[in-house]
């Protein structure tokens, strides 16, 4: 791979940058394969993914000893794991160092798509904290929905948004990611074709797109609130120079992640970088020195409430009708129904925690929400016409019938191809493989009806 040399003479001065060792990687080209786990869905990694080490910055991300074919992997699609570019898993480190978990949180991920950070967030925040995932792109906020709904958990919403729509929610967020769109250098190993795309015109461009980003979203962070930026690129423009411009024109101070344990990052082989007029501190990822691809992160406080406070809705009292015929249906397929709120919305029906009511009113008058809680699915004369996203879901209740099949009729499955499964169970069934739910079938008799989402479908074949 050869390397853009104007990247390289942009680099010279930067902090951490080692040319040589930098450029070898690059010509190497080998770039380490690492998943995290769904801690929702398992406790350990699968074994059959030849696990080779943890990732050291990160307690439920693992280094694989080879590239396995992700799509023919069953586990993959119950959303056990996530595919992530380990240095960007640091993002727990982050959130751990400046923000105190045990409290409910309202936390903010605003360029979310594909889902990597969201499901991350999730998995580290506590049940009564909400997740809202934004993706300003329609067709990648789907990719993001479905993502989301496989990790399976009920304090996530996503939406479809513009960053500026959020000056909408003055001083809503406790804690925003924003993991901004850039000229993804840090990704050359991964993506040899962005190197052709790389240009110091497009650097100078996400720069500018990168501050406008920070301040349209800027109002929805509460006093006090934290704000972690990221970045896969190694320029000082889209990185310390941010930095600065972030503490100029905001009302905001630098956090230093690594007070206690600099040794640690050191260990790590992650660089401690300064910006050069306010000397905030950011964290650096370079290949050569740390285990996983390109990355830089930085953390701020807002110091100042700066923002017109959002109108909290009046929530009215509790429906009179009774929905007892939903109640005892809905209590069939769900674990602690009562534990939740749940309601029916254009003939589908929902479920959130019951402390996001008046979140939900909220997001839902100032933006457009594309998943809110779990997609139950729609009730009939006698039962529950079940949605894919229950069936992914840590909610389901353990009464509800599974079918564990084996590796090919799940593969089968996934596909969407025709296959009897050998039971002599009638009706709705988790299609199950070693446990870990897929998704839906139906057993009538000789005939099985598999309900895998069409557009979920893996269009290749077993190799
Ligand atoms: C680096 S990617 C996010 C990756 C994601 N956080 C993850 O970990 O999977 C940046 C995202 O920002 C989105 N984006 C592009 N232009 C944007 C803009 N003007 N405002 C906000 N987001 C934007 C892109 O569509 C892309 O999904």
């Amino acid at each position: 791979m050869s390397l853009p040399q104007a990247l390289l003479d942009s680099l010279s001065q930067v902090t951490g940058y080692q040319a040589d060792s930098f450029i070898k990687t690059h010509e190497l080209g080998e770039s380490p394969t690492s998943i995290r786990i769904n801690p929702d869905k398992i406790n350990t990694p699968p074994a059959h993914l030849n696990i080779q080490s943890p990732v050291l910055w990160n307690q439920y991300g693992y280094y694989l000893n080879a590239r396995p074919a992700f799509t023919f992997d069953p586990y993959f699609h119950a959303g056990t794991y996530y595919v992530q570019e380990a240095s960007s898993m640091f993002l727990e480190y982050a959130v751990k160092q400046s923000v105190d978990l045990d409290e409910d949180l309202r936390v903010l991920d605003l360029c979310a798509a594909p889902g990597g950070k969201s499901t991350l967030l999730a998995s580290l925040l506590s049940p009564d904290s909400l997740l809202v995932s934004n993706e300003v792109i329609k067709s990648r906020a789907n990719i993001l929905v479905d993502n989301m709904s496989k990790w399976g958990l009920s304090n996530t919403y996503v939406t479809n948004n513009d960053p500026k729509d959020f000056s909408r929610i003055g001083g809503y967020f406790d804690l925003i990611v924003v993991d901004a769109p850039c000229s993804g250098s840090g990704l050359f190993r991964r993506d040899p074709e962005a190197v052709v795309e790389w240009s110091l015109d497009n650097v100078a461009m996400c720069s500018q797109r990168q501050q406008r980003i920070l301040a349209d979203v800027w109002d929805s962070l509460k006093e006090g609130g934290i704000l972690l930026y990221s970045t896969c690129s190694y320029s000082e423009a889209e990185n310390e120079t941010i930095m600065d411009w972030v503490i100029d024109n905001l009302s905001a101070k630098n956090i230093v992640l690594d007070k206690k344990d600099t040794d640690t990052i050191q260990q790590w082989g992650i660089v401690r970088t300064e910006s050069p007029e306010n000397k905030a501190i950011g964290y650096r990822f370079y290949p050569d020195q740390a285990k996983g691809e390109g990355f830089f992160l930085a953390a701020f406080q807002k110091t100042k409430a700066d923002y017109k406070p959002f109108h909290r809705p009046h929530i009215k009292p509790q429906r009179t009708k009774s929905f007892k015929h939903e109640k005892s249906v809905l209590s069939q397929w769900i674990t602690g129904l009562e534990d939740y709120m749940w309601f029916e919305k254009n003939d589908n029906f929902y479920l959130i925690n019951p402390e996001h009511e008046s979140d939900l009113k909220i997001l839902q008058s100032n933006l457009y929400i594309k998943k809110a809680g779990i997609l139950l699915g729609q009730i009939g004369a006698k039962d529950l016409i079940p949605e894919h996203e229950l069936a992914l879901s840590t909610i389901l209740s353990e009464q509800v019938p599974i079918l564990n099949v084996s590796y090919e009729q799940a593969i089968a499955y996934l596909r969407k191809d025709d296959f009897v499964p050998d039971t002599n169970q009638r009706g709705w069934c988790g299609i199950a493989y070693e446990e870990h739910i897929l998704g839906w079938g139906k057993a009538l008799g000789n005939r099985f009806n598999n309900y895998y989402p069409k557009e979920l479908r893996i269009l290749s074949r077993l190799p």
